[in-house]
């Protein structure tokens, strides 16, 4: 800790020291040694955690210790944790997270240009900082996506091979799979959008709302810049077979009937007949209602070569 910052929440960060966060049982294992080497080749720092909790705690003590470059190394639920501990401490905004990609599924790391944990490396050695935006759902941070709909017991059936495809949008395609066997429930939304205020009400199978993450048209990196989050509310799947991602954006195209979009800053939505399954980043609860919002341009993050800033629509 920074002596002359001892009363601030967030001392004064060293943006030279980075501290990567290790879980060892993401994916199937087996990155712990390659990244302790490819660090070490770089002076960059290594703690590998042995739980959520010790996770957590390595986030707090990164802060605490003043490093400016916080690296969780795994899938897209250690880095949920990490952006999570991150705000619980008010240091969303004072860190720099990078990512190396080490989990089953690394939807967030994709969509920010890194593929690898190689080019993981590469990125937070190249520096290329971007400010983006960070979702918000119930005072709850999100980077990638809130997906709503759907009894508990059918996202829970999204089994690891079709999580390992498709992240979050598991919940999704699993779902999707046994559409038929779920009526859609009564929701009312009320957003702020570019244009205006805004209202959708009707039954809705799933309300899918991207940060990071684009589900109409081709899908894949949305705009994490510009304050919105993609509100989509689908009124009917048709049950299918997924072979490949493209075909649930298909599903979800702006000329698809029953499926709407709108771009957000602000969304409430009530499930008008009791709770429905939500999943924030792939974390499962139940909920009667969300109050959604976007914090703009707050976290920063190393990006890599193919990161968009302003992704074609
Ligand atoms: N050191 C750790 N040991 C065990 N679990 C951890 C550790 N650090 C974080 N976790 C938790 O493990 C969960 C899964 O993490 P992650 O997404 O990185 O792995 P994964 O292999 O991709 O698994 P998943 O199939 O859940 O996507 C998250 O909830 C995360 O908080």
């Amino acid at each position: 800790m920074n002596p002359t910052d001892a009363e601030s929440p967030t001392p004064a960060l060293d943006w030279s020291r980075v501290r990567v966060v290790v879980n060892p049982t993401s994916g199937g294992g087996g990155h712990v040694e390659p990244v302790r080497a490819a660090a070490a080749e770089r002076d960059y720092e290594v703690v590998v955690t042995d739980s959520a909790a010790d996770t957590r705690r390595a986030v707090r003590a990164a802060v605490a210790d003043g490093v400016g470059v916080v690296v969780p190394c795994g899938g897209d639920g250690t880095v949920n944790t990490v952006v999570r501990e991150l705000d619980a401490i008010g240091a969303l905004d004072a860190v720099t997270l990078g990512v190396l990609p080490a989990g089953t599924a690394n939807f967030f790391a994709e969509n920010l240009g890194i593929e690898s944990i190689g080019s993981g490396f590469e990125v937070v050695d190249a520096g290329r900082r971007r400010r983006i935006d960070v979702g918000v759902a119930d005072g709850t941070p999100f980077v990638m996506s809130c997906i709503a709909g759907f009894p508990a017991e059918v996202s829970g059936a999204a089994d690891a091979e079709l999580k390992g495809r498709f992240g979050t949008l598991a919940f999704l395609v699993s779902a999707a799979r046994s559409a038929d066997a779920y009526e859609p429930q009564p929701v009312a939304l009320s957003m702020e959008t570019p244009d205006g205020d805004a209202t959708w009400t009707g039954d809705a199978l799933c309300l899918l709302v991207g940060n990071s993450r684009r589900f109409t048209g081709a899908g894949g990196q949305g705009d994490v810049e510009d304050g919105l989050l993609e509100v989509v509310v689908a009124e009917s799947l048709a049950p299918f077979e997924v072979v490949r991602e493209a075909a649930v954006h298909r599903l979800l195209d702006r000329d698809t009937e029953g499926v709407t979009r709108f771009d957000a800053s602000v969304a409430d939505v009530s499930f008008l007949d009791g709770s429905v399954a939500v999943s924030l980043d792939g974390e499962l609860s139940e909920r009667e209602s969300l109050s959604l919002s976007v914090r703009h341009r707050t976290l920063s993050v190393l990006v890599g070569p193919d990161y968009d800033p302003q992704p074609p629509l």
